[in-house]
């Protein structure tokens, strides 16, 4: 989900493993141009998932061994929680939605569309049903880690 720390705790894995980190929305900013925020505005949500699905195998292409953070909605489109689990390990970080909601209310929802201009409430209410809605696709995973205080060691270890 957003906010559960993959982009944060997969860049400490892939430093952990030696390999390359490839945050999957970074990967399609560069590509692209432009903002996450913009592609959703001046194209809309269904575009930006073309392209998460593109640049997923574009880096498993590129990249031997690599850490990919996918953003939160990847694995809930398309059939790309089998492509991932076709291509490599998965990881779910199942981070309570109460955490969730603190983490991005200290940071700048602006930058995820999804919760650009949510009242705290909003936000709490959105998150618990938008974790609930996509539980069914994150639990494909090949591994889950649960808890608000999940460490890179704790998804090494599971590799
Ligand atoms: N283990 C953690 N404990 C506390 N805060 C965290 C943790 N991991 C990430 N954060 C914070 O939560 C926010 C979202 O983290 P991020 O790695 O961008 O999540 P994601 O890529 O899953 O959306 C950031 O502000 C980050 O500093
Ligand atoms: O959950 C989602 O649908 C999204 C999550 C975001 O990535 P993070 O999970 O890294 O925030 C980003 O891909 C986009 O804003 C949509
Ligand atoms: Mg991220």
């Amino acid at each position: 989900m957003m906010g559960s720390g993959k982009t944060t705790l997969g860049e400490q894995l892939a430093t952990q493993l030696g390999y390359a980190f490839v945050d999957l929305d970074a990967y399609i900013v560069q590509r692209e141009g432009r903002s996450i925020a913009d592609i959703f505005e001046q194209q809309g949500q269904e575009r930006f998932r073309e392209l998460e699905r593109q640049a997923l195998e574009a880096v498993v292409r590129e990249y031997e061994h690599a850490v990919i953070s996918a953003g939160g909605g990847a694995p809930c489109f398309f059939d790309n929680m089998d492509f991932i689990n076709q291509y490599g390990e998965s990881i779910f970080l199942d981070v309570p939605a109460s955490e969730l909601a603190k983490r991005l209310l200290a940071s700048n929802l602006q930058v995820r569309p999804l919760l650009a201009g949510k009242t705290e409430d909003e936000l709490r209410e959105f998150l618990d049903n938008m974790l609930e809605h996509r539980r069914s696709f994150y639990e494909q995973a090949r591994h889950k880690v649960k808890g608000a205080a999940i460490t890179s060691e704790q998804l090494s270890s599971l590799l």
